[in-house]
């Protein structure tokens, strides 16, 4: 050998010595005639002879079949076994725990093979327990019943979903598919842009929880809790449509029935069924905190009956009754699901439009007008015509709390009755300088 070839032979030996993998030259039937020190402290404690002169009769016991396949091997060169998991049996030379070796064989020649040995009982054991908790996962969706999971795509549509689903709000996978998760909510109590927002807390405060009224597939309604959590970190996505959310929606009805007899009791108006006067200032603050979040337009209707009194003095308490829960109902026909709708005493009524602009809800008050100006209540023999005036305010920064809205709802009733009954006004800022600012 000519010195530079020598150099370049002692420089590869030294290579394959120090090799930070186990390297094992041997001849065709395994004699051994280079190993490196990681590879005999892998290979040694497998040996039954305590020697190290021969791979196949090292191996022999975890890979017996390893002569034959080189025997077998049909070329003059190439990769006999490539990166082969070779399971060393639990206790076997006095191990308490089994070890995986990746074996890959080359075969150089006729008359020589190549063996790179490794220790992957580490990365075989995390691969196993990444699997095994994604089984756990799937067994735990599937085998969920009361939950319905449910992926959701960056713009809140149902991408997957598990067999749940159908149990808990009656539709089938197919009927969910791509739909907005606005269709687990009754007509449109939610609606496409709340759904946005929900998904924007998300991302923020890491989930948004919501419970109320869902919707299965027949139209009954059960109270349903409602989570969504953000599947990443936004930085962690590269692009806006990889983004995504899982819903979990459970039913919690039972829990909700106690507590609802409750609720009822104190929430309710007990002549009209409609939120009283407490449960409306409940329900308006929690919208007036959405807002302060998510500044939408949010409009109040301040509703009253025209000469009340009359009815009452006319046709007697118990008509003037009557026609309360008539005006309620024609409410509730009316307003839309996640209006809040309620009555604070007497014959006022109130309506919180959330994401409703002035001239929206001057559009609908117009129509309520409308409906019980063109209707009589029927008691006894009498056919009771009345009408209600409305006065309509939107909410806007200089509004700070909900008694400024109804205030401002309250003037412009004032006018309506002013002007004559039986009509709709606005809060005017020019004629209430005092509450403009
Ligand atoms: N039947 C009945 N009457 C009620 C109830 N609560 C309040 N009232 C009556 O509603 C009437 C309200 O009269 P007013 O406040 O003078 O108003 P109005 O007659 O409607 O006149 P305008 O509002 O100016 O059109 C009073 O006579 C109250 O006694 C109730 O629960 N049932």
């Amino acid at each position: 050998m000519s010195a530079p070839v020598e150099e370049e032979y002692e420089a590869l030996l030294q290579f394959m010595y120090m090799a930070p993998i186990g390297l094992v030259q041997t001849l065709a039937d395994g004699e051994i005639t280079m190993v490196n020190p990681l590879c005999a402290q892998l290979l040694m404690p497998l040996s039954p002879d305590g020697q190290l002169s021969n791979l196949f009769v090292a191996l022999e016991a975890v890979m017996p079949d390893l002569r034959q396949r080189v025997q077998d091997f049909p070329d003059g060169h190439g990769t006999v076994c490539d990166a082969l998991q070779v399971p060393i049996a639990s206790g076997h030379a006095g191990r308490r725990q089994s070890q995986v070796l990746s074996l890959t064989l080359l075969k150089l020649d006729a008359e020589r093979l190549m063996a790179v040995i490794s220790d992957v009982t580490q990365s075989v054991r995390r691969d196993r327990e990444l699997r095994q908790s994604q089984a756990w996962i799937n067994t735990l969706a599937i085998g969920l019943t009361d939950y319905a999971l449910v992926s959701l795509d960056p713009r809140g549509c149902i991408q997957d979903w598990n067999p749940s689903i159908e149990r808990i709000t009656g539709f089938s996978a197919e009927q969910v598919s791509g739909r907005s998760l606005s269709m687990f909510y009754p007509g449109d109590a939610i609606s496409e842009q709340r759904v946005l927002d929900r998904l924007h807390e998300a991302d923020r405060t890491g989930w948004s929880l919501d419970e109320g009224w869902c919707m299965r597939a027949d139209g009954s309604r059960y109270w349903g809790s409602c989570l969504i959590a953000p599947l990443h970190d936004r930085d962690e996505c590269s692009t806006q449509d990889e983004h995504a959310y899982s819903l979990i929606i459970r039913d919690v009805s039972d829990r909700r029935e106690a507590a609802e007899a409750l609720l009822k009791a104190v929430s309710c108006d007990h002549l009209t069924g409609l939120y009283n006067r407490r449960a409306f200032f409940e329900a308006a603050e929690l919208e007036m905190q959405r807002w302060a979040r998510f500044p939408r337009p949010m409009s109040l209707v301040m509703i009253d009956a025209d000469h009340f009194k009359r009815i009452n003095d006319q046709y007697g308490h118990a008509a003037g009754d009557a026609v309360l829960r008539h005006l309620a109902a024609g409410m509730s026909a009316t307003f839309r699901a996640m209006d809040v709708l309620a009555r604070l005493g007497g014959e006022e009524f109130v309506v919180l439009l959330p994401d409703t602009t002035l001239e929206g809800a001057e559009a609908v008050a117009r129509r309520f007008c409308q409906l019980i100006a063109g209707q009589s209540v029927e008691v006894g023999d009498q056919a009771i015509r009345y009408t209600v005036s409305a006065g309509i305010a939107t909410m806007d920064e200089d509004v700070a709390n909900i008694d400024a809205l109804m205030q401002r709802a309250d003037e412009a009733l004032y006018a309506a009755k002013a002007g004559g009954r039986n009509r709709v006004e606005r809060w005017q800022p020019e004629s209430h300088p005092a509450i403009a600012r």
